[in-house]
């Protein structure tokens, strides 16, 4: 993996320098003469690298706040200081500076849309960048593989359990999760139901089910309130802390479990489901006949089967299952849950939306108690533009996914970027772009019915686009054309109140909505 251009061959690292001075100066010296050159020595060197980043750097050309381009502390200061805040400043950033922004000493991020086919599209081989993918303690997913080869390698592997087909055979298991939602949301007839919570409680279920063949009973939890939840509530905004301060990762998954849970207590639900995980893990590489036993298809049948063209790949390991396993749940439920959350506020805030929506349902499907299946429902029009708008509204992963140019440099924007150099779009400058979705701020899934509409589907880049874009896109389809048609075609929701409040999230990568939720009374629909 080709390390990302920065510091200049003939600087080293303070480190050294450190040595080496004390190498030479201990022979004798007094101590606080030591300490005080030493201090000299770093702040020389802090000095140095600033104006070779400032004035020398091959992307000093670009524009973007100095401290930007002199140190990655001003992004840490949006990431972690101000919790999950970057995504809000971009759009500054580019108002500012214009459609390239230098927002990091090595990184540009791109505004005008037409990069995000330039960066992400399917001819591009770029790795993903390592400092962001080695955050997320899953090192081993293919969602954390940088190389492209690699990652290509294990997606032909478990790609075959994400296919279209594979997801027809499993429609039942993502259906009977939305019928205990259904039924558990018809108990809040008096009281209003934390919907957010509802679906990200079905979108868990359903992956791990679907996965895993087990059930996380998340959708069981008095009032959608489940440890698993709080625990990935928890977990989400470390992301921050371990790339900023990767000492605090290496100490927290380094040392015993009994002693991260004290120092850092929100890890315990994370090592709880690792822990829940590995037993399964453990029984089946005990005994790979043991999943002849699963009543379905489950990712480690894909795994542990030997696939024509993958002989390369490493030997399957306890630690590859578990942190593919641990992802698979990340990038299985908070994304669905969010669009849903998202898609549900705009649908109640527009009344004329929803019962254009509830008209279509009815029509395509009269009687609420039979079933409707999920291959019906992807030809209703209207549902199909309601989901793409709360894609569009919701943005998908919202933190620019930062890519590394190379092997040779490219051309983004007519512009020749030097090979690596770390680039990245993220996708709600894409879905507010006014030029392309007029009155971005409104929902209007009528704009995905008119007749230029097919040219807007390219811009919907809420999966990302080409070679490294979400593998379970066809699962994540599948369960919004079921979530959205079931919840209103058989649902009705007094919400009471509707606040922005509701919507407005934090950036963990993922969108994390904080605060007020968005809660409604929920009844049967009439017929
Ligand atoms: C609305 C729902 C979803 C959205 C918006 C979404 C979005 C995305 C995006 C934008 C990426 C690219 C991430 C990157 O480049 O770093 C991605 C990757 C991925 N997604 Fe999804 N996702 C969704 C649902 C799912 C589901 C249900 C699964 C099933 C397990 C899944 C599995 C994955 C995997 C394994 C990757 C990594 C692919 C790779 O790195 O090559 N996603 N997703």
């Amino acid at each position: 993996m080709k390390r990302v251009l920065d510091l200049p061959a003939t600087m080293p690292a303070p480190p050294v320098l450190i040595l080496v001075w004390l190498k030479t100066a201990l022979a004798g010296t007094p101590l606080s003469l030591v300490a005080s050159t030493t201090a000299v020595v770093i702040v020389a060197y802090i000095a140095a690298l600033s104006a070779f980043r400032l004035w020398f750097h091959p992307l000093t050309k670009y524009p973007g706040p100095p401290l930007a381009a002199a140190t990655t502390w001003y992004r840490a200061y949006f990431d972690v200081f101000l919790d999950g805040g970057w995504v809000h400043h971009l759009e500054y950033l580019h108002s500012t500076y214009g459609p390239i922004v230098r927002v990091a000493p090595n990184e540009l991020h791109f505004g005008d849309p037409r990069a995000h086919s330039e960066i992400y599209g399917m001819n591009q081989r770029f790795a993903k960048e390592p400092v962001l993918y080695t955050s997320f303690a899953t090192d081993e997913s293919v969602f954390a593989l940088f190389d492209f080869h690699e990652a290509m390698q294990r997606r032909n592997l478990i790609g075959p359990f994400f296919s279209r087909k594979a997801i027809l055979n499993l429609e039942n298991v993502v259906q009977s999760k939305i019928d205990i939602l259904v039924s558990r949301l018809l108990d809040y007839k008096d009281k209003a139901a934390n919907l957010d919570l509802a679906y990200r409680c079905t979108s868990l279920e359903i992956i791990t089910s679907y996965c895993f063949a087990q059930s996380s009973n998340v959708l069981d939890a008095d009032g959608f309130h489940h440890d698993i939840l709080d625990a990935m509530d928890a977990t989400l905004p470390m992301i921050w802390v371990f790339k900023h301060f990767p000492w605090i990762k290496a100490i927290l998954l380094n040392v015993p479990e009994w002693m991260a849970s004290y120092l850092k207590p929100s890890t315990v639900g994370i090592l709880e489901q690792r822990r829940q995980m590995g037993a399964q893990i453990d029984q089946i590489m005990k005994d790979p006949s043991s999943l002849e036993s699963i009543h379905h298809e489950t990712i480690y049948h894909y795994f542990l089967t030997p696939q024509p063209g993958n002989d390369r790949l490493p030997p399957v390991t306890r630690e590859w299952l578990l942190d593919e396993g641990i992802y698979m749940r990340f990038a299985g439920s908070d994304t669905v849950g969010n669009v849903c959350t998202v898609g549900t506020y705009h649908l109640l805030s527009n009344p004329k939306v929803k019962a254009t929506l509830l008209r279509e349902l009815q029509e395509a499907w009269p009687d609420k108690d039979s079933s409707m299946s999920y291959e019906a429902l992807e030809k209703l029009p209207y549902l199909t533009a309601v989901i793409k708008e709360s894609l569009r509204m919701a943005s998908g992963i919202v933190t620019p996914l930062p890519r590394v140019v190379g092997p040779t440099d490219v051309e983004i924007l007519g512009e020749k970027i030097p090979a690596g150099t770390v680039v990245a779009m993220g996708h709600t400058m894409v879905h507010r772009n006014p030029e392309i979705f007029h009155d971005p701020d409104q929902f209007m899934p009528e704009r995905w019915l008119q007749d230029d509409a097919q040219s807007l589907d390219r811009y919907l880049v809420a999966f990302s686009k080409g070679p490294r874009s979400c593998l379970g896109i066809n699962l994540a389809w599948c369960e919004l054309y079921l979530i959205f048609a079931n919840m209103f075609r058989k649902l009705d929701f007094d919400p009471k109140e509707l606040s922005i409040e509701d919507v407005n999230f934090r950036e963990y990568f993922v969108p994390v909505i904080k605060g007020h939720h968005l809660h409604a009374v929920v009844k049967s629909t009439a017929a």
